[in-house]
């Protein structure tokens, strides 16, 4: 389903909210979006806008076409195999012109933050054949410069490195408003230069990608910028993250920009931090990777990462516990599907995951202090936690599971749910 088609199908469906007055850029559409739902703008600095269009596990689960309980499941068992194709024309080549950031409705989210931030971007790289397609946040500098959030060791900053190493620059395209799919996918961790193969397998059809002037090749899109990460760095931030808290400022590489294009009347994606979508498409991804990694070492019935942990810190995975060590077992294939997880809870198939009075349920009557928490002392976690150093913390695996040799002492008599 292409961008439009998703917003047409949320808009027939009457899941879209409308704001028809005209509303700024700066910090009023996070005040008028902020827990809407789906939410479409007519006037945003003379532009059409949304936000919040895959802001829930019903409108992720609505766009791949399949029931909200059955995503992790569907999307542990899908490869990244999927056609890609080249095609000489999309509709963001109607309107091509130099760059000029200004021309365009980016928000300034919050109060505070270091400027405008395109959030909802896939950042297409291209650095000697090598491709990535990832989404960084990108704070505006200028009508035609970018500060980008590169995080080290990410395939972007892969690139990033190689080509400074040889005093280049590495090709770069920002595409804004691309089919949902396209956009899960890069926010996926999948193995180098497959996002758009596992677009494509997420969508059981061909992805079509356009060749650029710098030989990089994006999806289509309502807005494309072209230019080049270069070797300048300039400060990057405050930004508001997933957490809700602000992230540090860095020296970040700067994208100069060489070309803007876009479609007729384009509909710009904005992307609220730390909201829902932000969510759903930053955290809820790691779960079948979670769920994988768990499935080849017990018996994995469901996996999610919760509201309360950011839905990127803290992941709860459900086992049918076969032997006792499973749940050590289960912690550790988490931790390793997921770099930036920080806590794991291990719970047994009669703990409903998605209520966290049943999670503290299995905490309170399930664990105890000196047997059943694991840590890893002076590992790397997230970055954007703010009580780790630079991403450098403690984690935690926390087995809440019913002891074996003992099922009886567990067993709930009582109905489901809390009385
Ligand atoms: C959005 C950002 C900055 C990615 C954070 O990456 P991490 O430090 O690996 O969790
Ligand atoms: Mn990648």
């Amino acid at each position: 389903m292409s961008f439009r088609g998703f917003l047409d199908d949320l808009e027939g469906s009457g899941l879209m909210n409308h704001v028809r007055d005209p509303v700024s850029p700066v910090e009023e559409v996070t005040e008028r979006s902020w827990g809407s739902g789906p939410i479409l703008f007519d006037d945003v600095s003379g532009h059409k806008c949304c936000l919040n269009i895959l802001g829930t596990r019903d409108l992720l689960a609505r766009a791949l076409g399949i029931p909200a309980e059955d995503m992790v499941r569907h999307l542990s068992q899908i490869g990244c195999q999927g056609p890609v194709r080249e095609v000489d024309w999309s509709s963001f080549m109607e309107n091509v012109s130099q760059p000029d950031l200004s021309r365009l409705p980016i928000m300034t989210y919050f109060p505070g933050d270091g400027g405008p931030y395109i959030t909802s971007g896939v950042v297409v790289s291209r650095f000697e054949d090598k491709i990535n397609a990832c989404v960084h946040r990108l704070m505006v500098l200028g009508k035609d410069r970018l500060a980008a959030r590169l995080v080290p060791g990410r395939h972007t900053h892969q690139l990033y490195e190689a080509a400074l190493a040889k005093g280049k620059e590495v090709a770069v395209a920002v595409a804004i408003g691309v089919d949902p799919l396209v956009l899960m996918a890069a926010s996926t961790r999948v193995p180098p230069e497959m996002e758009f193969c596992y677009a494509a397998a997420l969508r059981g059809s061909h992805v079509e990608l356009i060749a650029l002037d710098n030989g990089v090749l994006v999806p289509h899109a309502q807005i494309v910028l072209e230019g080049y990460i270069t070797t300048e760095r300039a400060p990057e931030g405050p930004f508001v993250d997933i957490t809700g808290t602000r992230d540090l400022v860095r020296q970040e590489p700067v994208i100069r920009l060489t070309r803007m294009m876009m479609c007729n009347e384009p509909i710009y994606h904005g992307l609220l931090p730390a909201g829902g979508e932000h969510k759903m498409l930053m955290g809820v991804p790691y779960e079948p990777l979670i769920y994988r990694e768990v499935s080849k070492v017990a018996k994995v019935k469901d996996v999610m990462l919760t509201e309360g942990g950011c839905c990127y810190f803290h992941a709860v995975v459900q086992i049918e516990k076969e032997t006792e060590e499973d749940a050590r077992r289960a912690i550790d294939a988490a931790i390793k599907a997921h770099r930036s997880l920080k806590h794991v809870l291990v719970v047994d198939s009669d703990i409903d995951i998605h209520d966290p009075r049943d999670l503290e349920y299995a905490l309170a009557t399930r664990m105890r202090g000196d047997e059943d928490i694991v840590l890893y002392p002076n590992v790397r976690g997230s970055t954007l936690d703010p009580r780790s150093n630079e991403g450098m913390t403690t984690k935690v695996g926390v087995d809440a599971t019913a002891r074996l040799d003992r099922l009886w002492k567990f067993q709930r008599l009582t109905p489901a749910g809390h009385g």
